[in-house]
Parts: C-alpha cells; sequence; structure tokens
C-alpha cells in the first residue's frame, strides 16, 4: 500500500473506532472552506457516512469564498451541512483588538459545536494540524478543542499532499492557509514564516530530537529560534490544565486512566 492509502485507511477507522467505543456513532466538525477541515470533512465523511455533519460558521469577517469553498466540497462528497453566522454573537460582544476578537470568534465556534454535539449525540472531531499544535498557533478553548484529532499529526506541508490525494477541489488547495479572523489575515504573513520553512525544523526538532545546536547547523538562525521558542511558549496549549495536588491520588497527577477505560 502506498503512504497516504494506509494513512487514509487508519485514519478512517480512528475516527470510526474513537467515537462508537464511546457509544456515540455521530462525528461533527467546523467547516471554513480551508484545507485542514476539508480533510478532516472527507476523512470522517467516509467513516461515517450519513453520521456525519459539518458547520459552516461565517462571521462578517470571512472572506466570501468560504462558504462558496466549503460547500463545493460538500457537494462533491454529498456531506451534510449546516450554516450558522456568529455575527450576532460578536455584535452582542464588541472587542476592538483584532487578536483577541480573532481568539473569541474561535470560541463562539466552538461553543456552537459543543452545543450541536449535545444536540446531534456527537463528538467533535478537531481539525488543528502538527505544525499548528507545536506553534501553539490556535486558540485555546476554541479551534484547539475537540474530542479526538485524526490530522494532528501531520505537518501542515503533508496536509496538502494528503488533501491532493483524497481529491479536495483546488480552489481549497491552491488558497494561502488562513484562520480567516479578520480581513487579509494569512497564516504565513501573521507567523512570518511559510510552512514550508517551518515544518522541516520541526520535524527535525519534534520527530528526529535535534538538538539547538544541530538545528543552527542546517536552518537559518532566527528561524530555528522563532520554532524552538514557539514550541516552548506555548506547551500549555497541548496540555489540561495544572491541578493543585492535595490528596494522594490526583486528576493530571496519579489518576491517569485511559479515557476509553469502560466500566
Ligand atoms: N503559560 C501559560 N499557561 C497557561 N495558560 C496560559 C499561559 N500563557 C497564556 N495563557 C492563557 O492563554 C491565553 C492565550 O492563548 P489564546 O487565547 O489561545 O491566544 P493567543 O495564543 O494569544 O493567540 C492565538 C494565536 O493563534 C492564531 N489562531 C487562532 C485561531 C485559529 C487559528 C487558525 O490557524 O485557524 C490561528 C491567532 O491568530 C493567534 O495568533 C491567555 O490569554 C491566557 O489565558
Ligand atoms: N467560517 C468557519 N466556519 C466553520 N468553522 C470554521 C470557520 N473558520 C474556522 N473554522 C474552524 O476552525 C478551524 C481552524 O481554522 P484553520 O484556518 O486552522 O483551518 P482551515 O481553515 O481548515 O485550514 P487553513 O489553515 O488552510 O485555512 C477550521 O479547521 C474549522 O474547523
Ligand atoms: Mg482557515
Amino acid at each position: 500500500m502506498k503512504k497516504w492509502e494506509l494513512i487514509e485507511a487508519f485514519l478512517i477507522r480512528f475516527i470510526k473506532e474513537e467515537i462508537t467505543k464511546t457509544g456515540l456513532k455521530k462525528g461533527i466538525c467546523g467547516l471554513s472552506g480551508g484545507i485542514d477541515s476539508a480533510v478532516v470533512a472527507v476523512l470522517a465523511k467516509k467513516a461515517l457516512g450519513e453520521n456525519f455533519k459539518a458547520f459552516m460558521l461565517p462571521s462578517q469577517y470571512s472572506s466570501k469564498s468560504s462558504i462558496e469553498d466549503a460547500k463545493e466540497l460538500c457537494e462533491k462528497f454529498d456531506i451534510d451541512y449546516e450554516i450558522i453566522s456568529i455575527a450576532p454573537l460578536l455584535e452582542a460582544y464588541p472587542i476592538d483588538d483584532k487578536v483577541r476578537f480573532g481568539n473569541f470568534s474561535a470560541r463562539m465556534r466552538m461553543a456552537i459545536l459543543y452545543d450541536k454535539s449535545a444536540e446531534l449525540g456527537a463528538l467533535v472531531i478537531g481539525t488543528s494540524n502538527k505544525s499548528e499544535l507545536m506553534l501553539g498557533y490556535g486558540t485555546l478553548f476554541g479551534d484547539l478543542a475537540s474530542a479526538l484529532n485524526p490530522i494532528g499529526d501531520l505537518y501542515k506541508t503533508e496536509i496538502f499532499e494528503f488533501a491532493e490525494y483524497l481529491g479536495v477541489p483546488d480552489s481549497i488547495i491552491n488558497k494561502p492557509p488562513s484562520a480567516d479572523l479578520w480581513q487579509g489575515q494569512s497564516d504565513e504573513k501573521e507567523l512570518g514564516y511559510a510552512y514550508s520553512q517551518i515544518d522541516p525544523v520541526l520535524e527535525d526538532f519534534v520527530d528526529n530530537r535535534a538538538t539547538k545546536e544541530e538545528l543552527l547547523k542546517k536552518y537559518d538562525k532566527d528561524l530555528v529560534e522563532f520554532v524552538i521558542k514557539k514550541v516552548y511558549q506555548n506547551q500549555f496549549k497541548r496540555k489540561p490544565p495544572i491541578i493543585a495536588k492535595l490528596k494522594s491520588r490526583t486528576v493530571g497527577h496519579d489518576f491517569l486512566y485511559e479515557r476509553d477505560i469502560r466500566l
């Protein structure tokens, strides 16, 4: 079997098994018209069939193509979807700082997804890739929240290859990655580097356990320092909250049962 065929089969099984072992059958995710959620939606549809539903949650600042591209994907893969605007929620709590506003928007979307998960008896499927998780490029309790995440071990540059293999439409593959939280935002503009520059450093640092000295021999100094700083600075986004230890078996310290243990 070729690489992407194998990964596709593994991730379809992952989604199906992780949802059904909880006793549920359904999954949902936010569909933005971007490539990460497109890949997740295609995999989830293949895993869950009619039991998967996508939610398009535009704000007044979402780019025009976001809904059109998301709809094109749903039509191509026969994915059930619903559109709910978050504009009234954002108007009810005005924020003048764009990063805070963006994070608030991401949390409003996740509030809706968790409510929909309760209404439908579904789990929220995450869409953060490994580049975003390692850099902390996502909103805590916003887009970073989920019950399961099939693409969290794939770097952004791999997501592009995978999307092509899966047949995600070119309109989605060819647009620059963007959180789409304010007009003109793009991941690579905000981060200051392209994923094609960041991912090899991350892979060497995280997967190949290269030291800083080893990285400096291969890559630009500013890039290496940027990546290492982001990884360490954002570790909190990859961990549950720290609980003050008062007893012998404290959640997160000693009480570490796997989530799928059933009585
Ligand atoms: N050391 C620490 N330990 C525990 N918690 C810590 C902490 N430092 C800050 N915090 C908390 O975390 C908060 C900051 O984190 P957070 O609210 O996530 O916000 P922050 O990390 O400041 O910003 C999120 C970044 O991700 C980008 N983003 C967001 C959403 C989606 C996407 C996308 O690509 O789609 C990208 C966004 O444009 C922005 O650059 C602080 O306000 C504080 O409450
Ligand atoms: N307008 C939206 N409607 C529904 N969900 C959204 C919307 N905007 C963002 N999201 C959710 O937030 C996630 C994080 O956004 P992010 O931009 O990282 O991913 P993406 O849009 O799928 O891909 P890309 O990074 O290439 O733009 C999305 O994958 C999606 O689940
Ligand atoms: Mg996006």
